[in-house]
């Protein structure tokens, strides 16, 4: 066994402790903190912080956890002696993905990428990598040692209902983000022509939006946009993770160009255009926005 394994054994299971904390810290929680924002420039809600100081807690005591970063936070946090490696493992979370769906009252998740590299790492450095729905029901699926298993968590505990997931062959749904104006031209006609073939889901939470892709079969992108050519999505904290997860599942990632796996990480908070879902339709976009 890796010598990593048991760290990320004691990653999963903590952060399906938290969970329950989490989405109870909800409720009350919808109110915007004032003047407050995040490394990447956006507001942040009360319930964002409450979630990163929940996993910060419960996840930098894990002895074997020597880095988190996450979303919230401008700087990597050393929580443990020695670097990533041989068994000693580095976080990075998006403790409350979709935040902004909790004023609708809409689906949220958290993401997290393990890596046992120093961050911020490349996608190919990760040894697993998870998100919690915190959907009707409380989900956590996960990407290790090549495949992919989702759970339930109940009270915390997490009870595996799905083992070696894969992505349909037939898909069926496609989600995009930004607004349509601002979609590049190459984007616009793809999702043109992809409007045609699948049923639009778009929630506005990464998590819920990708799992209805891992569910159902499709596409899900937060492209580059005229107004933002690298896109909203981080690479640290959304794009590797999730990448990682769709790729063991059969699927296929991209920034417009590669695997979200094989983008050189520059700096902790860079965003990335976002692309995934079944091969075919990641392929078509690399050669539409290629042309
Ligand atoms: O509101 P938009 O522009 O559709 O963006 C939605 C995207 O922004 C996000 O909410 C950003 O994530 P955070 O809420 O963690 O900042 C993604 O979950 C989602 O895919
Ligand atoms: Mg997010
Ligand atoms: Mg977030």
């Amino acid at each position: 066994m890796a010598p990593h394994e048991s760290v990320v054994d004691d990653v999963l299971e903590t952060v399906a402790a938290v969970a329950p904390d989490v989405r109870g810290g909800l409720p009350g929680r919808r109110l915007t903190e004032a003047g407050v924002e995040n490394p990447s420039g956006e507001t942040v809600t009360a319930a964002d912080v409450h979630a990163d100081e929940l996993f910060f807690e419960a996840l930098g005591a894990i002895d074997g956890v020597v880095e988190y970063a996450s979303e919230e936070r401008e700087a990597v946090a050393d929580t443990g002696d020695g670097e990533p490696g041989d068994g000693r493992v580095a976080v990075a979370i998006d403790p409350l993905d979709g935040s902004s769906n909790l004023a609708s009252n809409n689906a949220m998740g958290t993401i997290v990428g393990v890596a046992d590299d120093s961050l911020p790492a490349a996608g190919t450095e990760l040894v697993a990598a998870a998100y919690v729905l915190y959907g009707p029901i409380t989900t956590m699926t996960v990407a290790r040692r090549g495949s992919v298993t989702t759970y339930v968590v109940d009270g915390g505990e997490m009870t595996a209902v799905e083992e070696d997931v894969q992505l349909p062959d037939e898909p069926v749904v496609y989600g995009f983000g930004g607004r349509v104006p601002d979609w590049p031209d190459a984007f616009h006609d793809y999702a043109r022509e992809v409007e045609t073939e699948l049923k639009l889901r778009y929630g506005g939470a990464m998590v819920g939006d990708v799992n209805q892709v891992l569910s159902y079969g499709g596409i899900f992108a937060y492209p580059a946009l005229e107004s933002a050519p690298n896109g909203k999505l981080r690479l640290q904290f959304e794009g590797a993770p999730i990448a990682k997860i769709i790729e063991a599942a059969g699927g296929a990632s991209s920034n417009g160009e590669q695997s979200l796996l094989a983008v050189e990480p520059t700096e902790l908070h860079q965003r990335v255009p976002v692309h995934v879902g079944n091969t075919g339709y990641v392929d078509r976009l690399e050669a539409a926005l290629a042309d």
